[in-house]
């Protein structure tokens, strides 16, 4: 299928996955098994980033710790794998920050829209202080979080018709990810969101359920939207974290030096997979243009026309998540 072809090229032209480097760890004699799951495709940046974790983790764990790979929720969607970390049934997984907000809700500032200028901001923040701090937030509740990943810039699709402005997205069904400020998104935009699980996202596209979506180029092309979505709009309204995480049951059987190393190997994948993410965004955009993806590029005006009609937004949720987050991320853009 057509798609399948821009995937595999897509794949070949991925960064390759670089070699382990680094100690063999100091374990206890004990072998185990660890099971990784995430959301998205076997063919997006993700999933390449699981596979070099994998790598890292058996080979530096001389073979002590073997690693099974999940992908496209097959062990739950983002909420499901996390609930199941923490009771131990799986080992690690890593999911959109967004679906977290009720757990961690200082995670809402990643939703507020166009906050993160350029992915270097995004990196500054998340390497950060700030990063940092969230990560310690998150390791509570039976998880034990270990870094950050990238999903990336968000782009709208749809199967009714161009949007280059609020107006066109006027009564459109648009399904977002479980999460408050997503919905308060579109509402405000005009259009008519449902929050849905991922898993169920392709399905309901295709039958009609909801007629758009938003998500980064590299997961409309994996995911294979494209083929259910003749429309999309180049809209980076909001960069969107992945936080990978470690069930803190299987954390705490394991030894120092297994943990350290899970800890190296969750930093090399995280920055690997952003590696991928932006190698790949804007050649994939051109892969969907070239099989008769109908793209809008917004120019500077109409993107400052989303940005005004959004501010009611940043007015509704500057409280809740705090102004103090919201000033210091954005001092790191000036
Ligand atoms: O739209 C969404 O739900 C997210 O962007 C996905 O990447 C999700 O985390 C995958 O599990």
């Amino acid at each position: 299928t057509l798609g399948g072809v821009a995937t595999a090229q897509a794949a070949s032209e991925m960064p390759p996955i670089p070699e382990v480097d680094g100690p063999v760890a100091e374990g206890d004699g004990n072998d185990y098994t660890l099971k990784f799951s995430i959301g998205t495709t076997q063919s997006g940046a993700q999933y390449r980033g699981l596979e070099y974790f994998e790598d890292i983790v058996e080979a530096r764990s001389d073979g002590h710790i073997q690693v099974e790979l999940f992908h496209s929720a097959q062990l739950g969607d983002d909420l499901q794998a996390v609930s199941a970390l923490q009771s131990g049934t799986l080992e690690m997984t890593s999911p959109s920050t967004s679906p977290l907000v009720n757990m961690f809700p200082e995670f809402a500032v990643f939703d507020l829209p166009f906050l993160f200028p350029t992915p270097e901001v995004a990196d500054e923040v998340l390497d950060g202080e700030i990063g940092d701090r969230m990560l310690e937030t998150a390791s509570t509740n039976g998880l034990k979080a270990l870094g950050w990943a990238e999903n990336g810039y968000r782009q709208l699709t749809n199967s009714q018709n161009a949007v280059a402005s609020p107006e066109d997205l006027d009564g459109l069904k648009v399904r977002t990810m479980q999460n408050p400020i997503h919905l308060d998104i579109w509402k405000t935009l005009g259009a008519n969101p449902t929050p849905m699980s991922f898993a169920e996202l392709f399905t309901a596209l295709e039958q009609g359920v909801v007629d758009g979506q938003e998500n980064p180029w590299i997961t409309i092309q994996s995911s294979k939207f494209n083929e259910v979505q003749d429309y999309a709009t180049e809209s980076n309204h909001v960069y969107t974290p992945f936080i990978t995480l470690v069930s803190e049951r299987f954390w705490s059987r394991l030894p120092e030096g297994y943990q350290d190393l899970l800890s190296d190997a969750a930093k090399q994948m995280g920055d690997y997979q952003r590696e991928v993410s932006r190698t790949l965004n804007d050649q994939i955009k051109q892969e969907l243009m070239d099989e008769g993806m109908n793209i809008t590029e917004l120019t500077p005006e109409q993107v400052a026309t989303f940005q005004e009609t959004l501010s009611p937004v940043y007015d509704e949720w500057r409280e809740k998540i705090g102004g103090e987050l919201i000033d210091d991320i954005r001092a790191v853009s000036q």
